[in-house]
């Protein structure tokens, strides 16, 4: 089998949205697809009234097919500081022609004022490993782990876009979504992420920096977050860049576009360019002069996280088979 779906930005990319179909009659919503942590929970009928303003709610009781997990429950918080928490149900979930006819669907009943503010979000659905997923007593399953064993092939893909959709495939690699070869480097999944090691980077035409660069590829984090070494030679660079504790990042003056930033992937040479407008992520005033940069500092966090502002620069592969990253450009 295999199975897709488009992948929608929202304003400045900051996350992409893709419906996903749950329960019988099937009830869509707009899920945000996240590598970067493992719990599929969704706005729903018992998520508090206050907390609600937009979403599309999922609710078990129209569905004929929704089994409900007594006594289970999950709770979860992001890296973002947002968190959710709720009960769980069984129910059929499908992306695209994909379907997975027994998938644990943790309905909210309680989200931070981040969701509650994001009106078009009506949950995550989580594609890391399953170690990381929050179900309690006993953790459940991915969609992806679910699908796998009927899948024509182990693998999803990313294919993000900048500003307009792109999409989410599984089970297949699609030659026409990329460039050139698609390189495959090794993944460690200790943590329960799709960890892997970059051997460096270069910034506009200079030479390539050779240093080593551990992070996750994490499609449910925006920006591109890496060593402050590196971030610190990127925004040197730029005549009138600077780090802004108001904004609690680097800003940069939108014009001229910023340098193209590089990063490697393997050890024949290979690399990933973003085009230096990437790194405009969005105007910090109404002016338009100034931008926050897409690229900020990975401090504290204890990896770098190649967010959306990288993974719109590639064809990335998740292989859950033989549990690498492939990356191609486009
Ligand atoms: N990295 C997972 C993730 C995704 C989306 C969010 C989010 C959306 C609206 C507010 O917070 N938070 C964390």
């Amino acid at each position: 089998s295999t199975g897709g779906a488009v992948a929608t930005p929202e304003d400045h990319d900051v996350e992409y949205l893709t419906p996903v179909s749950i329960g019988t009659p099937e009830q869509i919503l707009n899920l945000d697809i996240d590598t970067g942590s493992s719990d599929l929970w969704v706005f729903s009928s018992e998520t508090s009234r206050s907390e609600v303003k937009g979403q599309t709610l999922y609710d078990p009781s129209n569905s004929s097919t929704a089994q409900k997990l007594e006594g289970y429950t999950w709770s979860i918080s992001y890296g973002d500081g947002s968190s959710s928490a709720g009960e769980v149900y069984l129910d059929t979930v499908s992306i695209g022609a994909l379907t997975v006819s027994s998938q644990a669907v943790e309905v909210a009943q309680k989200v931070s004022s981040e969701f509650t503010s994001d009106s078009n979000n009506d949950g995550l659905l989580g594609l890391g490993f399953g170690s990381l997923n929050t179900v309690q007593p006993n953790a459940q399953k991915t969609f992806f782990d679910n699908a796998m064993p009927a899948l024509d092939s182990p693998v999803f893909t990313a294919d993000l876009k900048a500003g307009i959709p792109g999409r989410y495939n599984f089970g297949y690699i699609d030659p026409n979504a990329y460039t050139g070869n698609i390189t495959y480097v090794s993944v460690d999944d200790s943590q329960g992420f799709w960890d892997w090691t970059s051997p460096g980077y270069a910034i506009g035409s200079g030479s390539f920096e050779n240093t080593t660069i551990k992070g996750i590829a994490d499609t449910g984090t925006s920006l591109l977050l890496l060593p402050s070494s590196v971030v610190s030679a990127y925004y040197g660079k730029i005549s009138g860049a600077k780090y802004d504790s108001t904004q609690a990042g680097y800003v940069l003056p939108c014009s001229p576009t910023p340098p193209d930033f590089a990063f490697g992937v393997g050890d024949d040479g290979a690399a990933i360019v973003l085009p230096g407008k990437y790194i405009n992520y969005a105007p910090t005033g109404s002016s338009g002069t100034t931008c926050f940069g897409g690229i900020q500092g990975d401090s504290g966090i204890g990896f770098a996280i190649f967010g959306d502002v990288a993974l719109k620069a590639a064809f990335v592969v998740f292989d859950g088979g033989s549990k690498t990253l492939g990356w191609a450009s486009k």
